[in-house]
């Protein structure tokens, strides 16, 4: 049988691991596959570049639309990033009846229900394993592992950058910074590193998990995200006196009216396997109501990790080559018919316990002022911490642990508080997960 012929659109950081690596390990590939992958034509804006990293092994053509639509091509592969240019990309090549294997998060967050939709016209694939966790093969767990399940919940460290960001910020004390230019140095960060700092990066992955777990469609616009920007030394000292790691969790949980779908730093105990993911590494816990909490922990961006999940959607691409389409694994896991229009809730209707930092005038009365508008509030306390303030010293810190309430019910009680005279700063408030 002939090789799949590969149309590989963006010859950056993945586009190159992904050449690479097909290069390397063709004949493996082969006998999985049951025939050859080959990488037929590519494109890059420096086309001088392209050629020396590729040489005679594929034709290099500057427009990325001649690979999109190039008769010769069964698949073509989306590595460039952004959306605009790439929707219009990946739409022509499903418009010209090809298979498509994206990275690009940010446009099937954005984008998704356009596009599977005229995938699902066409009768052609769009792949994305490297879109979440990169190398991680999350979509195959949650698509295809765990579909005996109800999911309930799930829950991931899913951006590299700001998970490298904060453990060398904890472990060196570096600032913030330092650590960031070192991060875009090793190739994780996106073009525009603020994607990865404010959360949009992670929520765009949480978006399409989110999609996969409860069978509704993508919609990026609903998802709450907070980045680490704002995040303070002092808070990540404190949560771990008091035994918890912070780190930028993607969240998505099926409530009763409703799903959650969140992102923000986020208080984890220090004990449990996901609180210990360190550097760049990203790690998915998900529960499903047969199998428990399953956890998938591994590299989730640079060029080879990221490389293999684009490869083993290749693979499975040419073995459903030929498949009736209807029996093909869906998009989104759960048949097109059967999607369901479950609303997103909003933050008000969210329901985590808390972190709170005030900083309140050292004098008697004080604590009791604070917790009496938690109870007011019937918000009750897990645990309190106050910073032993110094010689002469008139202010410190107080710390407070809540149980589980909704946050509406938190921010009128914080509202409260942050008007006290005693209550000095801006309150610190972070969000708290037992992920058990
Ligand atoms: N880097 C990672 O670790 C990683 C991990 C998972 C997913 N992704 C995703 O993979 C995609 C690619 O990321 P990357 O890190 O390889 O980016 P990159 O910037 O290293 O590479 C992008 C490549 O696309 C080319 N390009 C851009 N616009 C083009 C155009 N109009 N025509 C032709 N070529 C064009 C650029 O010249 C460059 O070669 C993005 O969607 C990214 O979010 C990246
Ligand atoms: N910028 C992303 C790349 C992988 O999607 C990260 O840091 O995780
Ligand atoms: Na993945």
């Amino acid at each position: 049988m002939r090789d799949l012929q590969v149309g590989l659109i963006g010859l950056g950081v993945v586009g190159t691991g992904t050449f690479e690596v097909l290069r390397r390990n063709q004949d493996e590939i082969r006998r999985r596959a049951g025939r050859g992958i080959a990488v037929r034509m590519v494109s890059r804006r420096d086309v001088a570049k392209a050629r020396e990293i590729v040489g005679d092994a594929a034709e290099v053509v500057a427009d990325p639309m001649t690979v999109a639509t190039h008769p010769e091509i069964d698949i073509v592969v989306e590595l460039i990033g952004g959306v605009e240019r790439a929707r219009e990309l990946v739409l022509a090549a499903i418009g010209a009846g090809k298979h498509v294997v994206t990275a690009n998060k940010a446009l099937l967050a954005v984008h998704g229900t356009e596009i599977f939709e005229a995938a699902r016209a066409k009768g052609v694939v769009v792949a994305f394993e490297a879109a979440v966790a990169g190398g991680i093969p999350i979509i195959k767990a949650l698509r295809e592992g765990l579909t005996a399940n109800r999911i309930e919940w799930l829950a991931g460290i899913i951006n590299g950058t700001t998970n490298f960001i904060l453990s060398e910020m904890r472990s060196k004390g570096l600032d913030f910074g330092s650590v960031l230019a070192e991060a875009q140095r090793l190739g994780y960060a996106e073009a525009d590193p603020t994607f990865d700092i404010e959360g949009v990066d992670a929520a765009h992955k949480a978006t399409i998990m989110s999609a996969i777990a409860f069978g509704v469609p993508v919609q990026f616009s609903r998802c709450h995200v907070e980045g680490i920007s704002s995040l303070q030394a002092a808070d990540i000292r404190y949560a771990e006196q008091l035994g918890y790691r912070i780190k930028l969790l993607g969240v998505t949980r099926r409530r009763q009216h409703g799903i959650e779908l969140r992102v923000h730093p986020t208080l984890i105990p220090a004990t449990r396997l996901i609180a210990n993911v360190e550097g760049a590494m990203n790690a998915v816990v998900v529960h499903g109501d047969a199998v428990g909490t399953t956890l998938y922990y591994g590299k989730g961006a640079g060029a080879e990790p990221t490389a293999s999940a684009v490869i083993a959607d290749l693979v499975d691409v040419t073995r459903l080559h030929t498949a009736d389409p209807d029996h093909r694994v869906p998009h989104l896991a759960f048949q097109p018919g059967a999607m369901a229009d479950t609303p997103i809730l909003p933050m008000s209707e969210v329901v985590t316990s808390f972190y709170l930092r005030l900083v309140v005038a050292d004098q008697a009365g004080v604590l009791a002022r604070i917790t009496g508008i938690l109870a007011e509030h019937d918000i009750s306390i897990d645990a309190v911490l106050q910073r032993e303030s110094g010689e002469g010293e008139r202010q410190t810190d107080l710390i407070i642990l809540t149980h589980d309430t909704v946050e509406g019910r938190m921010d009128a009680a914080l509202a409260q508080m942050q008007a006290l005279p005693t209550v000095l700063a801006p309150i610190v408030k972070l969000r708290k997960e037992e992920l058990k």
